[in-house]
């Protein structure tokens, strides 16, 4: 066996925070065997592409657009959901490259998103205790003993519903559905109802203009018909990203084949832990959370494990503080880590640090927090002579009333109405646009 492959199995001597506790481990090896037989879900070379891109951003040339549910459900995995997603992805985008004039790269927090770290091992209700639960990779949501107890065979599920989804992710962004004469038609039954919509309607016009005289002039180039998209999940169960590891055959280089980038979470970053350990050894393009706990020296002792030769686009920091304290705790970070001369990418991730729970019990965010830590976020690089890199949310492309305020104010006592995440608050459609329209006019200064 190749000294890659041992080396791969190192993070089972080291503590691995946020596993579940499998009943049955002679079950689990059943599950990791069967997946570890299994075709990968991307290519290695796909894997560089995005590498490539991330590097870009690392360099201040483009700019990541990272999204999509805070936990993805098997029965989430249908045509309609995902079509949904990857349209507000794509109008995002849109209003960022046109309104912003940057690059962007579209990565999808989707196909492999089925796993949660949760803050207490346990919930109560009522005086009746289950565990946690915490993804459709490891049990279901529904509140009872059967539901809740971890069950490895959703691992299979799982790859299983990732495959679907990016089939028809890829579908989607190489079929037609996003080329950008589509640029209206994403919008059709949006514009009418929200300020948002109608924004993006009049840059959708200003941009049909400009595809108009391209190809008057001639110019008619592929990029206007398909779109690159990559996929992304938190490895978390590392028995799930161990098994779809696999030595990709041209470079000899181990790579977590379940998806093109994984990161790891604000919970399980221990410098010492499993996760780091794994993710120092596959060479996918990774992210790593950081909280507002984060030292100066943890950033940089996570640049010195995670990426070594610092290589470009390997590492990005995907920063999560809260609207409250990114402007007091991002600095000393992005000093320290770019002193030692590292190229990472920073990101923003608005959302987990401004969590809250409303009197109605429901978790949610302010819609005003979430642009507010984008802005803090900007202001900071931009004190620095850094590169604001990008955003990572978690957003639907449905009307969910799941985070308040935005353009049709949904109200703390709205939130009822429509909530149907299976973990955290998302934006919903309206709310991503009005996001995406502000970003724009940060990035564009
Ligand atoms: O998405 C991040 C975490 O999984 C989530 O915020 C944990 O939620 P909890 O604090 O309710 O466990
Ligand atoms: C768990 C998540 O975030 P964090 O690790 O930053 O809490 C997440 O992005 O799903």
């Amino acid at each position: 066996m190749s000294s890659n492959l041992v080396d791969l199995d190192s993070w089972r001597a080291l503590p691995a925070a946020q596993q579940p506790d499998w009943p049955d481990p002679g079950e689990l090896d059943k599950v990791v065997a069967e997946l570890g037989g299994l075709p990968p879900l991307v290519f290695a070379g796909e894997c560089d592409q995005l590498k490539d891109q991330l590097a870009a951003v690392a360099r201040g040339e483009a700019f990541v657009l990272q999204g999509g549910d805070c936990a993805e459900t098997f029965a989430g995995a249908t045509a309609d959901n995902v079509r949904n997603k990857l349209k507000t992805l794509l109008q995002m985008a849109i209003v960022l490259t046109y309104a912003g004039k940057v690059p962007v790269v579209k990565i999808g927090r989707v196909a492999g998103q089925f796993a949660k770290p949760r803050s207490k091992s346990t919930e109560i209700r009522d005086g009746v205790e289950l565990p946690a639960y915490r993804g459709d990779m490891v049990n279901g949501f529904e509140f009872t003993p059967e539901a809740r107890r971890p069950d490895p065979w959703r691992l299979l599920k799982a790859y299983h519903s990732s495959a679907v989804t990016l089939n028809l992710a890829r579908a989607f962004t190489k079929g037609g559905y996003a080329d950008l004469r589509q640029v209206h038609a994403w919008n059709q039954d949006f514009v009418a109802e929200s300020p948002a919509g109608r924004r993006y309607e009049k840059l959708a016009r200003e941009i049909d203009q400009a595809l108009a005289f391209m190809r008057a002039c001639g110019a008619d180039p592929e990029e206007f018909h398909t779109v690159e998209f990559y996929s992304s999940h938190e490895a978390l169960i590392l028995d799930y990203d161990r098994a779809l590891t696999r030595i990709d055959s041209r470079t000899g280089l181990p790579y977590d084949v379940s998806a093109h980038m994984v990161w790891i979470g604000e919970r399980t970053r221990q410098l010492d832990g499993a996760h780091v350990d794994f993710f120092a050894r596959i060479r996918n393009p990774i992210g790593v959370k950081l909280g507002p706990s984060t030292t100066p020296e943890e950033a940089v002792s996570l640049v010195e494990k995670l990426n070594p030769g610092n290589e470009a686009g390997r590492l990005t920091f995907i920063t999560r503080m809260g609207a409250s304290k990114i402007r007091e705790s991002l600095p000393a970070l992005v000093k320290e880590v770019s002193a030692t001369g590292a190229r990472v990418a920073w990101i923003c991730d608005p959302m987990h640090g401004n969590t809250f729970e409303a009197p109605s019990g429901h978790k949610t965010r302010r819609v005003d927090d979430v642009l507010d830590e984008v802005a803090g976020f900007f202001e900071v690089h931009r004190s620095l002579g850094t590169h604001p890199g990008g955003i990572h949310i978690e957003f639907t492309g449905d009307d969910v009333t799941e985070c308040v305020g935005g353009g049709h104010e949904i109200g703390e006592t709205d939130l009822a109405t429509r909530y149907e995440t299976a973990c955290d608050p998302r934006l919903n459609r309206s709310q991503s646009l009005d996001l995406a329209f502000q970003v724009a006019e940060l990035y564009r200064g």
